[in-house]
């Protein structure tokens, strides 16, 4: 990758979060495959209310692109997201006996709304780029996470977590994540550095709020009131 894609200077802003998360004890636990179920439970209901609320960003990126290819590269990935990753989801809290009716009527926590509200707000008064830079950090970390999980010795061979980690680490995933990383270089191409550092912002906070719902779900947040 050159140093002078957008991408890159991003990259290198959100690297010490990143390194965070990859060492908070949610992950480790996870590619040890000695996370409690308890926390993974509440883990995939928060994060089924965020993707019911994700999947509107690609929406929304359907209808701000503007050609018909990025068009419909978004509603790929809206596909994506509806029927593929949300139904690892509701897979995955079947076999501990939760219902789809009650994966929706997850209550978010405080995090969740933060997270999903940020995102939201980015759609509706932000630019393309706007958008894809706070939906980035969200598709490349968990490509990086995965990635680096699915080769960790032992971490594929967890009954539970397994299926977590192929996901995340498919090439499939990859090519999406690439595609995302590529269309943010295009956009970001000519634009003054006051944009640019707008667009770092967005990404740089989508990347805090990733730690946050690590963090969050590892202490099964809850609303103090
Ligand atoms: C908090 C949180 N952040 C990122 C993802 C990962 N993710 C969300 S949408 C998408 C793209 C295609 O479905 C991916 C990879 C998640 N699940 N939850």
């Amino acid at each position: 990758m050159s140093s002078s894609r957008f991408s890159e200077r991003l990259y290198q802003a959100a690297e010490p979060l990143w390194l965070k998360c990859h060492e908070h004890p949610f992950l480790t636990e996870l590619s040890a495959g000695t996370l409690s179920t308890d926390r993974f439970i509440y883990y995939l209901k928060q994060d089924y209310v965020y993707l019911i609320d994700y999947a509107k960003l690609f929406a929304i990126g359907s209808v701000k692109a503007r050609d018909v290819q990025t068009m419909a590269k978004f509603a790929e990935l809206l596909h994506n997201t509806l029927n593929v990753e949300m139904e690892l989801h509701r897979q995955y809290t079947e076999k501990f006996g939760v219902s789809r009716e009650q994966l929706e009527q997850t209550v978010p926590s405080p995090t969740t709304v933060a997270y999903t509200k940020y995102l939201l707000d980015t759609a509706a008064h932000g630019s393309l780029a706007e958008v894809v830079a706070a939906l980035l950090p969200c598709m490349w970390s968990y490509c990086e996470i995965g990635t680096a999980f699915a080769k960790r010795p032992g971490a594929l061979d967890h009954p539970l977590y397994r299926e977590w980690i192929l996901m995340y680490s498919s090439e499939e995933f990859g090519e999406l994540t690439e595609w995302c990383i590529g269309l943010m270089d295009k956009l970001a191409e000519g634009l003054p550095e006051a944009e640019l550092s707008r667009l770092e912002e967005r990404f740089i906070v989508a990347s805090k709020l990733e730690y946050m719902f690590w963090d969050m779900a590892y202490r099964l947040e809850e609303w103090p009131v």
